[in-house]
């Protein structure tokens, strides 16, 4: 851990509600949060997550973490991908199964790019969690994003149809941050 209160920035607050819960079980890793919808570039996901990361750094002046999450469709070579979040909120859930008629699949996957800088013009690191599913008419509360339309694999379920451990534990965000924790861990032990 920095030894500066680390900042998550983020403008949504489904990931921080997720992003808290996950890193309270274990080990509680102690964040601040700061609500500011950061500037996205284009390009890869790694590109969009490193620039969103470096901007927050030089905003916060301080350690921080950012987070970029892609919705990437097979039929489509990973797009929407990054830009996931202006095809939910122009097509909706309906528009976004629609995309795929036509197409031999629906298999997708969901990636979560954390982003970790210890202050401003320090590369960030990245930490990556991707969970395999498929594009399904829409099913559970429509809480959060596209829950409702991505089916995780091998568990018959949406994310919108899980209790929130369930999701926590099988999800692209925990498994990114499985990595981000073990990161923090061995800076610690200083076994790097
Ligand atoms: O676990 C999730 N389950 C369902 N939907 C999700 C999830 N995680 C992100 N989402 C949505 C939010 C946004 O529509 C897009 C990602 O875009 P993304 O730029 O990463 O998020 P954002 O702009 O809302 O917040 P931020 O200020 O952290 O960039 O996918
Ligand atoms: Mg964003």
């Amino acid at each position: 851990m920095p030894s500066e209160r680390l900042v998550f920035v983020t403008g949504n607050a489904g990931k921080l509600k997720e992003v808290r819960e996950i890193l309270a079980q274990g080990e509680p890793i102690d964040i601040e949060s700061r609500n500011l919808d950061l500037p996205e570039i284009q390009g890869t996901t790694q590109e969009v997550a490193i620039e969103k990361c470096r901007r927050a750094a030089e905003l916060i002046g301080g350690p921080v973490i950012t987070e970029d999450t892609a919705l990437c469709f097979k039929a489509m070579n990973g797009l929407p991908g990054p830009y996931i979040k202006f095809f939910l909120r122009e097509l909706g859930h309906e528009g976004l199964n629609r995309m795929l008629d036509g197409f031999p699949t629906r298999a997708a996957w969901a990636l979560c790019t954390f982003a970790y800088s210890p202050g401003p013009g320090v590369e960030p690191i990245l930490f990556e969690g991707r969970t395999d599913g498929k594009i399904v008419p829409a099913r559970g509360p429509p809480k959060f994003g596209w829950d409702p339309v991505f089916e995780a694999e091998d568990t018959g379920l949406t994310y919108a149809e899980m209790e929130a451990t369930r999701k926590n534990a099988i999800s692209h965000r925990g498994r990114a941050l499985q990595k981000l924790r073990a990161y923090f861990q061995t800076q610690e032990t200083g076994s790097t």
